[in-house]
């Protein structure tokens, strides 16, 4: 697959990069025998909607997706750590990184910098293993414009702006100025829900969870994505002729 990114919206900056899946592009791991690509399976939300519960879950349960961990200018909140919930940098890094047309996409959110190394994923969907992404609609628009056929992107939604704002406080990891300026986008946030392939209202988190792993499951069914499938019939049939 050979993927160009172009420019994204409003507030995030362009990069050009070319992405390829190499050998996994024609490759990936078997799935009942059948050599299958990867998927980028994105998650995208107003913040505190529920993503990195559901991601980190999804993690738990499946051994063949990996997490995308993003680079941010945000600094860490308490018990995050440093290469595992993201790569904690500084502007003068990121700015390089976009330079360097090191990340996949990247955006402008609330007042930091956030952006996708390139490396891992592509390393990842060579070796047939689906990826995780946390990210924006901004960043999703990037994916979306350069490798459409292996995205698939689900919406996640609160049940209601109260419980948002619930769940943004008793996370209790961000000041009130914090919280008020991430509920204040919430609404513009939830305008980009028809962009998206899946729509998934996290009010039972296990039912979510279920949700996202019936959609990923499916989406890994598609006769476009099981590349094998030629050389799996091909081979029933010439047993069957001989
Ligand atoms: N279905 C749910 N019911 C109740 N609480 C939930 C549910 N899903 C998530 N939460 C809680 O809501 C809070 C926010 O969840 P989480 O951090 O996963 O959101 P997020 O979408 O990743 O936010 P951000 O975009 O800011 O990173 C957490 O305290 C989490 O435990
Ligand atoms: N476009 C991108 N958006 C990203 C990326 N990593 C995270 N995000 C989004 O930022 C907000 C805020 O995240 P938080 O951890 O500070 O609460 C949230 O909507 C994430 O989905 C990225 O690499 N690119």
């Amino acid at each position: 697959m050979s993927v160009v990114a172009s420019s994204p919206s409003s507030s995030s900056q362009s990069t050009a990069c070319a992405v390829d899946q190499g050998a996994g592009a024609g490759g990936g791991q078997p799935s009942g025998g059948i050599r299958r690509r990867g998927l980028m399976l994105v998650l995208s939300s107003p913040s505190g909607a529920g993503k990195t519960t559901i991601s980190r879950s999804m993690l738990e349960r499946d051994d063949n997706i990996a997490m995308s961990v993003s680079v941010t200018t945000r600094p860490p909140r308490p018990g995050e750590e440093d290469g595992r919930d993201y790569h904690f940098i500084g502007v003068e890094t990121y700015k390089r990184m976009v330079d360097r047309q090191e990340l996949l996409e990247h955006a402008r959110v609330f007042d930091n910098f956030y952006g996708t190394p390139k490396g891992p994923v592509m390393d990842s969907l060579a070796g047939g293993r689906d990826v995780l992404f946390d990210i924006d609609w901004q960043g999703t628009q990037q994916l979306a414009a350069n490798a459409r056929q292996d995205l698939v992107s689900i919406f996640i939604l609160p049940p209601s702006v109260d419980e948002l704002e619930r769940r943004l406080r008793g996370r209790a990891q961000d000041s009130d100025e914090v919280v008020r300026k991430r509920m204040a986008k919430a609404a513009d946030e939830m305008s980009h829900w028809p962009e998206y392939d899946y729509v998934v209202v996290n009010n039972d988190v296990e039912q979510s969870i279920a949700s996202v792993t019936a959609i990923l499951h499916a989406e890994r069914l598609k006769r476009t994505r099981q590349v094998g499938l030629a050389e799996f019939v091909n081979g029933m049939r010439g047993a069957e002729a001989e």
